[in-house]
C-alpha cells in the first residue's frame, strides 16, 4: 500500500507576527511536489494558528502542538479540541517529548489526549520516542511499543493518525539518527501494529520520523521504506524546510 509522504513542521515556541509571516512567505513562494506526493502541516504556537491558517497556501495545512484531554471547561490555560476544530485547525501535535518530560504527560495520558482529539474530528501526529539512557540500556522498543500500545488500547480507527518516532536523544541535539538505526525502529514499529492491530493499520499508518532533521540527512532518512515522512523541529523555520518537503520519495 502507498502511504502519502507526511512533512511536519513543529515551531515549538518560536516567533514573532513579523518571524511567522516571513515563514509563511516562504512556504508560499516554495516550489515542491504536489499534495498527492506529500503531505505539508505547519504546526506554529497557539497564538499564531488563525494568522497562518489564513495565509498559507491551501494545499499546506496546519496543526496545533497540543490540546486538552476532554471537553473544555475550567481549565485554565488550556485550549480544547472543540476550539481548534471551531477555527477550522485540522491536526494536532500530541504526546510530545518535551511536554511529556516537562509536563510529565504520561503514556495513559497521552492516549486519553489522542483519543478525545480523533473524537473531535481532528487528526493526530502522535509522538514517540525513548530517551539516550534508555537507548543505551537496551529499552527502544520495549519504550516505544508502551508508548503506542497507550494510544492503541483507547482508539478504533486508525485513519486519521500519523505515528512520529522522534528518539529523545536526537531532539534539538544535531545527533540525528542514522538511516538504519531510523529504520529499525520504524520496521519494529510497524511490525508492532501488525501484530497487536492489524496488518491493514501497519500497512497504512505513516510512521514519520524526527530529530534533527535537516536538508543534508533528509534524503538518505527518506529513502528508508519504514519511513514515511518527518517532524522538523529547528530546520522547520528555516528556507532548508523546502529542501526536506522536495525530499519526498
Ligand atoms: O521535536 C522535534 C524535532 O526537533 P529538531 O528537528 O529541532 O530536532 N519535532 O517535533
Amino acid at each position: 500500500m502507498a502511504r502519502k509522504f507526511f512533512v511536519g513542521g513543529n515551531w515549538k515556541c518560536n516567533g514573532t507576527t513579523e518571524e511567522v509571516k516571513k515563514i509563511v512567505t516562504i512556504l508560499n513562494e516554495a516550489e515542491v511536489p504536489s499534495e498527492d506526493v506529500v503531505e505539508v502541516v505547519v504546526s506554529p504556537p497557539f497564538v499564531f494558528l488563525p494568522l497562518v491558517k489564513n495565509l498559507l497556501r491551501s494545499d499546506f495545512h496546519v496543526a496545533a502542538q497540543n490540546c486538552w484531554v476532554r471537553k473544555g471547561g475550567a481549565f485554565t490555560g488550556e485550549v480544547s479540541a472543540e476550539m481548534l476544530v471551531n477555527l477550522g485547525i485540522p491536526w494536532v501535535i500530541l504526546g510530545h517529548s518535551e511536554r511529556r518530560a516537562l509536563l510529565n504527560e504520561s503514556n495513559d495520558f497521552v492516549g486519553d489526549k489522542v483519543a478525545y482529539a480523533l473524537s473531535q474530528g481532528l487528526k493526530v501526529i502522535a509522538c514517540i520516542g525513548e530517551t539516550l539512557e534508555q537507548r543505551e540500556s537496551g529499552s527502544t522498543m520495549a519504550v516505544v511499543a508502551a508508548q503506542t500500545k497507550a494510544i492503541a488500547d483507547k482508539i478504533f480507527n486508525w485513519d486519521n493518525i500519523v505515528l512520529a518516532y522522534e528518539p529523545v536523544w536526537a531532539i534539538g541535539t544535531g545527533k540525528v539518527a542514522t538511516p538504519a538505526q531510523a529504520q529499525e525502529v520504524h520496521f519494529e514499529l510497524r511490525k508492532w501494529l501488525k501484530d497487536n492491530v492489524s496488518a491493514e493499520v501497519a500497512a497504512s499508518t505513516r510512521i514519520i520520523y524526527g530529530g534533527s532533521v535537516n536538508g543534508a540527512n533528509c534524503k538518505e532518512l527518506a529513502a528508508q521504506p519504514d519511513v514515511d515522512g518527518f517532524l522538523v523541529g529547528g530546520a522547520s523555520l528555516k528556507l532548508e524546510f523546502v529542501d526536506i518537503i522536495k525530499s519526498a520519495t
